[in-house]
């Protein structure tokens, strides 16, 4: 390999898929937590003295995202209070599995944890669900009640902020979905970095800059704990051709990544376009498609 692109001194030992730098490890964990410093930053992501809860489902990007903030919380003196909140959705082979991986990262970094289920939540889980009514249009639904039990937690918790492992390839994911689907509504919020949940608790995303590839090559190299296997149920299929094709062109160029996400967020919606309105459900108070993934379950 060839030195350090850094002149440090070391010889490299990978190649950064985001610039193509080649680095040594210790200049590439600079690089990496240094970024994520920055989006933080540049965005006042946290207010100081806040409570963060981390949406931790065991996977690589919330597990990373919990070792790099309480990392920079020590370095920079953030003074935030890092605590962990999973859900359980109830999957057999998969989240019972994923949320043993959580309980390792809760003793490893030292942070509290806590897990709501759907059991608890709602009286059922995704298995018995699934069992009665197959498996089509269940991941959408999932994520919706997943959303939501995140915002319960997030209330039960009194957390300032609810931070999620979403990543620069899942953002460009869904920038390209939602122009696919012509969905103007999604594509004018999904690539902001902070969100409001609707009870006021903002949702930030401080990865939503870092590359998946180094994400892996990161927990890789820090010999991070995490779950790996994809959900047992079908995979939302839109999303995954969305990500095959965002795959195959960042083979050609890794910047795409970056020029979606640019693009997403520098998109002007025409004030006369026809926007479909978030309307409130006036039994529960959550947005709507709450309600319709409600009212599926009661079928
Ligand atoms: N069961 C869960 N409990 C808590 N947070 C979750 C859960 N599932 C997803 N999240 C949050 O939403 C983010 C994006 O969800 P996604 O489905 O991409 O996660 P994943 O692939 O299971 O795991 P990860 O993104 O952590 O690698 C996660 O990074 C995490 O912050």
């Amino acid at each position: 390999m060839p030195p350090c692109s850094t002149k440090c001194g070391k010889n490299a030992i990978l190649k950064r898929p985001k610039t193509g730098d080649v680095l040594c490890k210790e200049c590439f964990f600079e690089a990496f937590e240094n970024e994520i410093h920055f989006t933080i930053t540049r965005a006042k992501l946290f207010k100081p003295n806040s409570k963060v809860a981390i949406a931790a489902s065991g996977g690589k990007d919330s597990t990373v995202l919990a070792y790099v903030l309480k990392l920079l919380n020590q370095k920079y003196d953030y003074k935030l209070d890092l605590t962990l909140l999973s859900i359980d959705e109830g999957i057999t082979g998969y989240r019972d599995d994923s949320l043993e991986t959580v309980k390792q990262n809760r003793d490893d970094y030292e942070m509290p944890l806590k897990i709501m289920s759907y059991k608890d939540l709602y009286g059922w889980t995704m298995d018995e669900i699934v069992a009665e009514i197959g498996r089509k249009n269940n991941c959408t639904f999932c994520g919706v009640f997943r959303r939501q039990a995140l915002d319960r937690g997030a209330v039960l918790l009194k957390v300032d902020y609810l931070a999620t492992g979403h990543n620069a390839d899942d953002i460009a994911e869904t920038v390209l979905m939602n122009i696919l689907r012509g969905d103007l509504a999604r594509l004018s919020r999904c690539s902001a970095i902070i969100t409001d949940s609707g009870d006021g608790i903002p949702r930030v995303k401080p990865l939503k800059y870092t590359y998946e590839k180094e994400i892996v090559m990161y927990a890789y190299f820090r010999k991070l704990v995490y779950f790996s296997t994809e959900c047992v149920f079908a995979p939302n299929a839109y999303r995954g051709h969305a990500r095959v094709l965002l795959k195959d062109l960042e083979k050609i160029d890794p910047s795409v990544i970056m020029n979606i996400i640019q693009s997403g967020e520098s998109l002007k919606i025409n004030e006369s376009a026809n926007m479909p309105t978030l309307r409130k459900c006036n039994r529960c108070g959550f947005e709507q498609r709450i309600a319709q993934a409600r009212d599926w379950q009661v079928k």
